[in-house]
Formats: structure tokens, C-alpha cells, sequence
């Protein structure tokens, strides 16, 4: 549905963007992640043609958006600020995207309004931080785009806020097909919604991740030996260890079967216990180490 192309991008002329490519298909979630000053916030605005690139492009259904502007309408950003609506009510905000996105759902608007029991008629200036995300957020899905690029969605929400927006995410992903990128910090919550992740360094893909796939081809053990650790398997290529805790040790193992898993079975270890992946793990295995974002 949508391609990012090579696209590189250089702020105050310093390169900050350097030949990002993936793609993003119907009704999937995409997590970006990355460092403070990766180089999110300035994809999310290339691809939506509020920056234009120095070299590359971004393809909606094989049209490049920066040439074509009109296809932008297809897909809305949300910044991590609704500064820029402060002045406004959510009805006026409403209307001025309704003049903006054809497909605007008045109706749609209202019900979600009401769901969330936000005020229509109050100016966003009085709205507490969770109030003006969610109502960011309700406006982008009443404009029935088929892409919505969210900024830190979640940033500064309590975590009972955050619950419910990330719900109401999977949701309306479930429910209309739309497809949504949304960076973040948060291993965390990505790894709860997301279908694959971008990760992002120094405006470099350091690696794209099919999340399902990896966890199904990645194992965590956490096991005790009754004497010497086996150096031999603990040394394999596909086996890492990730703590030793005393005699604790905790490995992750790399095989889409369970031939190596076998192999520390075998040992007969006091204690061998399979721990759910997360995607701190993943990152951990492919990346090697570094495991804050
Ligand atoms: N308007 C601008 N003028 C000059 N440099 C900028 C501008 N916006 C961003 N940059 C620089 O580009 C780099 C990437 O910033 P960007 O905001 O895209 O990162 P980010 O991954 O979104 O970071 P954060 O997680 O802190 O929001 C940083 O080094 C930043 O200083």
C-alpha cells in the first residue's frame, strides 16, 4: 500500500534520514522505534510531505506522494503536540478536517466523542494532556484515511489512559482495515499491537522485525545445570546467554524446531523452564546488547 523508498533526508544540513526503505501493508501496525533524535518524528513528517526529501520517495499504491500531493489525503498524521489546535473546539477541529479528508465521518466523530465522554464544545486549551491525545486520535479515525502515522501517541498518558488508547487502536485496526505507524519508546507497548517493527538509528533502518515470526523461531530458557554449565552449548552460534544469575542462567536459542532446546534437555538440568519472548528479546538477540531505546 505504501513504500518508503531510499529516502534520505538532512536537517539544518546534517544527514538525519540516510536511505530508509520498507513498506507498510493494509490493516497492519508498525511500531518505529529508536533513540531520542533517531530520526522518527522527521520520517513520519517526510512521509507525510510536510519535509521533503533529498533523494527517494514515498509510494501510495505506486504514487509518489511528494509529486502528487493529492494522494495525501489517503493518510494523516498526529503529531506529539496538539498545539496547533489549542484555540480551536473539537467541533471546529472537526469541521476543518472535514473540509480537509472527503471521507470525513461526522457521525463517526460524535460517537467517539461520546464514548470517551469528551467535551465538543470546549476549547482544547482546557483539555488535560490524555483529553487532547485522545481527542487527536479520534479525529484521525473519523477522517477514514486508509493511513494514520502517530507521533508518541501514548506520551504522558496515565497508564489507564494509555490502556484504553492502545486498545481503541487494535480496535479500529480490526474493525476499518486502516493500517498505522506509530513511534514510539516503548518496547512495551509496541510489542503488544504491532506487527512488525522498524527499528531506527541514526535515521538508519537497523532492523525491520515481523514480530510473529521472529518469536516463533526464538526460544528463552531459563535453566539451573546440576554441575559445569555445558560451555559447549552455551557457545553454539543460535544460543545466547542473556543473564546468569548465580546458577541461573537465562539463553535464548534461535531454530524454528526444537533440535537445540533437546540438546540442554538432554543435560538433565535441575531446572529448565520456557519463558514467554518478548521483544526485548528479539532486540537483544539480533541487535546484541543494547537493549533501551
Ligand atoms: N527542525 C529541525 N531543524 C534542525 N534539526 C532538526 C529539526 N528537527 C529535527 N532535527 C534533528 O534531526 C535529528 C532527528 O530528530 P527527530 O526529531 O526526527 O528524532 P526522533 O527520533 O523523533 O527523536 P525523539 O524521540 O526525541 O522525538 C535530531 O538530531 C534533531 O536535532
Amino acid at each position: 500500500m505504501l513504500s518508503v523508498k531510499r529516502l534520505s533526508k538532512e536537517m539544518d544540513g546534517r544527514p538525519t534520514l540516510c536511505e530508509v526503505s520498507f513498506e507498510i501493508e493494509q490493516g497492519s501496525i508498525v511500531g518505529l522505534l529508536g533513540r531520542n533524535g533517531a530520526g522518527k518524528t522527521t520520517l513520519l513528517r517526510t512521509m507525510t510531505g510536510i519535509l521533503d526529501p533529498e533523494e527517494g520517495c514515498v509510494e501510495f499504491e505506486g504514487k509518489d506522494v511528494h509529486r502528487f500531493p493529492e494522494y495525501r489525503r489517503q493518510f494523516l498524521y498526529v503529531p506529539d503536540s496538539t498545539e496547533v489546535f489549542v484555540g480551536y473546539t473539537p467541533d471546529e477541529w472537526a469541521d476543518f478536517y472535514a473540509a480537509i479528508y472527503p471521507a470525513f465521518d461526522k457521525a463517526y466523530y460524535g460517537q467517539l466523542m461520546e464514548r470517551f465522554e469528551l467535551p465538543r464544545r470546549k476549547k482544547i486549551k482546557h483539555f488535560s494532556k490524555g483529553m487532547k491525545a485522545l481527542t487527536a486520535m479520534i479525529m484521525a479515525f473519523s477522517a477514514r484515511v486508509r493511513l494514520i502515522l502517530l507521533d508518541e501517541p501514548t506520551n504522558g498518558l496515565d497508564p489507564i489512559v494509555k490502556k484504553q488508547v492502545l486498545a481503541y487502536l487494535v480496535e479500529e485496526v480490526a474493525d476499518t482495515g486502516v493500517s498505522l505507524i506509530i513511534s514510539s519508546h516503548h518496547l512495551e507497548e509496541i510489542e503488544r499491537i504491532a506487527d512488525t517493527v522498524i527499528w531506527l538509528k541514526n535515521g538508519r533502518i537497523e532492523e525491520v522485525m515481523v514480530l510473529e515470526q521472529l518469536k516463533n523461531s526464538l526460544h528463552k530458557l531459563q535453566i539451573v545445570f546440576k554441575d559445569e554449565a555445558p560451555a559447549a552449548l552455551l557457545e553454539m552460534p543460535n544460543v545466547r546467554v542473556i543473564s546468569k544469575v548465580g546458577r541461573v542462567y537465562t539463553v535464548l536459542i534461535e531454530e524454528s524446531g526444537t533440535d537445540t532446546v533437546r540438546l540442554f534437555e538432554v543435560e538433565q538440568p535441575l531446572l529448565l523452564e520456557k519463558m514467554p519472548i518478548q521483544l526485548e528479546d528479539v532486540y537483544v538477540f539480533k541487535l546484541g546488547g543494547e537493549r533501551h531505546v
